[in-house]
């Protein structure tokens, strides 16, 4: 049996403006999803989600993967075991870090030679083929861990702050969200595409700051970027109050993650806060998780058996 992870994130700057070719600017945080996989007689995908064969309507993602695995090696049958600390469909990337995790682990298993670029390239093909229009973000920085820019693919410093996530635990559907935030553009493209152009300015604002450490100035920046996001509908009310319970409790910072709708908003804290924001948030009917920006991308955990 092999087992790879692969690490979830958070949005700095830019979800919903990278989709149309802006920049931005994406952490990738200690929660990982494990995959663990050893041939079998036949397919079978186990998860939170349940025990299924290849199954496009309850693990798309990882039946994907299996398909586009079959272009490089001869998958007859296989058993895959996922296990996860992001939370589901959550503005987490945990579509990103399920499918990164299981190319990974395949590609050791079959023995396919790809490389990280061949993994986060076809990642990006198997989220464009479920969410009809993806970024290649998520996939990328779950392959490559750090923190980075795209489109430009770059690798930038690590972010050196605590990092608090809340959770509404409201469900959201990326494809859903992309597909909202599509029909408002082409409804409005004089309004929309100036939002998602300002959007995608701050991440070129960002690159410097994130160099230098000044995260008081990326925070106000992301404050920003949080009222653009709720401009293009991907607010909710449980989201709003997360976000104003953690800069109420000294947050440099607080905005969604991801596709919105739902799912969780990220803060940025001072040396000495990530607690008490995380009580705010609590406080106020969200989950609070505090993590780290990881340097460590796609990893195999173990090889036994
Ligand atoms: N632990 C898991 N096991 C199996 N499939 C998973 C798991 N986690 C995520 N998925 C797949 O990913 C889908 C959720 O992906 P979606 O892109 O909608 O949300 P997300 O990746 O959590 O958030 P975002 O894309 O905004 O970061 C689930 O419906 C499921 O198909
Ligand atoms: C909403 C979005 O920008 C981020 C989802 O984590 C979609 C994408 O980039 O594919
Ligand atoms: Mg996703």
């Amino acid at each position: 049996m092999i087992t790879c992870s692969a690490p979830g994130k958070v949005y700095l700057f830019g979800e919903h403006a990278v989709v149309y070719g802006e920049s931005a600017i994406c952490c990738a945080i200690e929660l990982r999803t494990k995959v663990s996989v050893e041939k079998s007689d036949e397919i079978i995908i186990e998860s939170v989600l349940g025990r299924t064969g290849l199954d496009h309507d309850n693990h798309p993602y990882v039946s994907y993967v299996i398909e586009k695995m079959r272009q490089f090696t001869d998958i007859q049958g296989v058993h895959i075991v996922i296990e996860s600390q992001l939370p589901v469909g959550s503005g987490l990337g945990s579509s990103a870090a399920v499918t990164v995790a299981s190319i990974q682990a395949l590609n050791h298993l079959y023995e396919c030679e790809l490389s990280l670029e061949d993994i986060a390239k076809t990642g990006h093909e198997i989220e464009r083929m479920v969410q009809g229009n993806a970024s290649p973000t998520d996939t990328y920085v779950s392959t490559m861990g750090g923190v980075v820019m795209i489109p430009q693919r770059k690798k930038l410093d690590l972010i050196n702050c605590p990092i608090v996530v809340g959770n509404t635990h409201k469900f959201s559907s990326t494809k859903e969200l992309v597909g909202n935030v599509a029909k408002l553009r082409s409804d409005f493209p004089s309004v929309v595409e100036p939002i998602l152009s300002n959007i995608g300015q701050m991440s070129i604002l960002a690159e410097r700051l994130v160099a230098e450490g000044d995260y008081e100035t990326i925070g106000k920046l992301m404050n920003i970027n949080q009222g653009l996001l709720d401009a293009i509908g991907v607010g909710s009310a449980e989201l709003s109050s997360l976000v104003y319970a953690a800069r109420g409790s000294g947050a440099i910072s607080a905005k969604i993650t991801g596709a919105g709708g739902g799912g969780c908003m990220v803060a940025l804290a001072r040396e000495n806060n990530a607690q008490d924001i995380a009580k705010a948030i609590e406080d106020t009917g969200g989950e609070a998780i505090i993590t780290k920006n990881t340097a460590e991308g796609v990893r195999l955990e173990s090889l036994h058996g």
